[in-house]
């Protein structure tokens, strides 16, 4: 299936990023084609359509409706839970939705972002392999995380930290309310 998708590969954003490549499912990485500075604007993610929750999907806010699919090679960034890149879509305005850097990112680097910072609950759970010393394993979406955790990832978008906030003040009051 790569070698399909390798064989008709158009890259969407040929001076700033490539896919690379891998055989198996689900296998494949963004690699910058150059450096990046910490905050430096990556690019805005345009040309996005709505769909359902997919492993390919994006949440871009807090409704059972909001998920995009990427329409780009922004599709092949993979999650880490020590993350170079932000995938922020904090702004009401969709114009304002981008792609930042976390920290310096040389040329050749593999791109990726925390996965939960955009999902509540991934449709696709999965083993961890991205090798961080932080790793945290299992991935299954801020659902599965606290507060703390989520914002020492480098960046989270603002519902997800909303909806983290509700539960725990949900849990407190039925906690109160059992006591
Ligand atoms: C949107 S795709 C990312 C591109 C994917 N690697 C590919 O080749 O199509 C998301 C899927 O990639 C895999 N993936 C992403 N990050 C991963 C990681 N850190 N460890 C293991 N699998 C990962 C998971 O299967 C996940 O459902």
């Amino acid at each position: 299936m790569a070698r399909d998708l390798e064989r008709a590969y158009i890259p969407s954003h040929p001076k700033l990023f490539y896919v690379n490549f891998k055989p198996g499912e689900f296998n494949s990485g963004l690699v910058a084609r150059k450096g990046f500075a910490t905050n430096e604007l990556i690019t805005r993610i345009e040309g996005t359509t709505r769909g359902p929750k997919a492993y390919s999907s994006v949440q871009c806010g807090p409704g059972e409706d909001d998920h995009i699919e990427l329409n780009s090679d922004l599709l092949y960034a993979n999650h880490s839970c020590d993350p170079n890149i932000a995938f922020d879509l904090s702004s009401r305005d969709p114009s304002g939705w981008h792609v930042r850097a976390l920290k310096p990112i040389a040329t050749g680097e593999e791109l990726s972002f925390f996965y939960p910072s955009t999902e509540w609950e991934m449709s696709q759970p999965f083993v961890c392999q991205c090798g961080a010393l932080s790793c945290l394993r299992e991935i299954r979406g801020a659902i599965a995380l606290g507060e703390d955790e989520l914002r020492s990832r480098g960046y989270v978008n603002s519902w997800i930290l909303e909806a983290v906030v509700q539960r725990d003040a949900q849990a407190a009051r039925n906690s109160r309310n059992v006591a």
